[in-house]
């Protein structure tokens, strides 16, 4: 099902939780609600799921407006960072639950209930738990019931709200797994909140990020981190050094460095180049002007790839490198050597972008 969003807003009081959001959702998407707290994630995900009113604008589902329609007929699947599981009832009987309330019309017989929820905990790799309590299950194998229990009634949208915050890190990448797993399955479109960048990264196919209840960048994974349209972008998805400088002629200046910054030929006093970890190029002699010296304060060895903190010479600034394990060997660099550090790809911004 396609979801349309409309010129949406919403107030709490005097508080603009919503503000003009207007999103364009295919069937079968698996979207990621990215953004920090209070950002307006979970309202919009209720006002979706018709748990919560707007005070302008429309939903759409598949082209019909849906806004005034209740809760229960828009037919959406829910998980939230709690599993709500019914704890006197087995995970068998959870999974059952929504198709055993159906109305008597609806719902199917016990023969074809008893096939899907084992078919659904079969692919949550749950099959062989089907007897026990949600008491008797870690919070990994709790959220799986949980999807598959959203999923068993064969909903229209899927909304999960933070649903793998509460478990740890490693629980977390492989409930992620599963999400994938299940979307690949079942094509249901889904929107999932998350806070977390990497999680939105991992798993959707394309990402909202929001901030102070607006839309700041709707984009695929690629896109947002590639190219982030605005400083919070940037700022949001990932670690990022700040050049903050002059900008003219073409060129960006800041203390001993000057960059060719050819696209930006307009002049301001202040403007910032931004430039991810992995686009700082550091060499051990001093090649132009476009480097700027810098000392290594820390080594951070991470598998295949080694993070550099650095301290500028020239002002007092860190920066973060990140090379590969091969290339730091080359360079055969160890804290306290003095090194020359250039951008590779830097992206500026001037002070009307810091105000979307
Ligand atoms: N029922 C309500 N009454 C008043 N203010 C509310 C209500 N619900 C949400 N808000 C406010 O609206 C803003 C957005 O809240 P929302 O829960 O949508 O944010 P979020 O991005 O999901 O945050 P989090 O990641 O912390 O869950 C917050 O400032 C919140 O305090």
């Amino acid at each position: 099902m396609s979801i349309q969003v409309q010129n949406v807003s919403k107030n709490f009081g005097s508080f603009q939780a919503l503000s003009d959001i207007s999103i364009d959702i295919e069937s079968g998407e698996l979207i990621a609600l990215l953004g920090p707290s209070g950002s307006g994630k979970t309202t919009l995900l209720r006002i979706l799921a018709g748990l919560e009113g707007l005070d302008e604008g429309a939903i759409l589902f598949d082209g019909q407006n849906i806004t005034n329609v209740s809760p229960k007929e828009r037919k959406i699947g829910f998980v939230f960072q709690h599993y709500a599981l019914f704890r006197h009832m087995t995970v068998f009987d959870n999974v059952a639950y929504g198709l055993k309330v159906r109305p008597r019309k609806e719902r199917p017989s016990k023969e074809e209930i008893a096939k899907k929820v084992n078919d659904l905990l079969a692919l949550v790799k749950l099959d062989n738990l089907a007897d026990r309590y949600p008491s008797q299950l870690s919070g990994g194998q709790r959220q799986r019931v949980a999807l598959a229990r959203a999923l068993a009634v064969e909903p229209k949208v899927l909304l999960l709200d933070e649903p793998f915050g509460a478990l740890d890190a490693k629980v977390r990448k492989e409930l992620r797994r599963w999400l994938r797993k299940l979307h690949n399955e079942f094509h249901v479109t889904s929107i999932f909140v998350t806070h977390d960048q990497e999680e939105a990264l991992d798993v959707a196919n394309r990402i909202i990020v929001m901030n102070n209840g607006k839309i700041e960048q709707i984009g695929t994974p690629d896109e947002v981190y590639e190219n982030p349209k605005s400083p919070f972008v940037y700022d949001f998805l990932g670690n990022v050094n700040l050049f903050k400088g002059r900008l003219h002629n073409g060129k960006l200046t800041q203390g001993q460095f000057e960059i060719d910054v050819p696209t930006y030929l307009d002049s301001h006093e202040e403007a910032v180049g931004y430039v991810r970890p992995h686009d700082i190029h550091i060499e051990k002699v001093q090649s132009n002007n476009e480097t700027v010296a810098a000392t290594i304060v820390h080594i951070h060895l991470l598998g295949p790839v080694v993070q550099i903190e650095l301290k500028r010479d020239d002002i007092d600034e860190y920066l973060e490198a990140e090379v590969t394990k091969e290339h730091f060997n080359e360079l055969g660099i160890k804290k306290g050597d003095v090194v020359y550090i250039r951008p590779k790809q830097l992206r500026v911004f001037i002070p009307e972008d810091f105000s979307i």
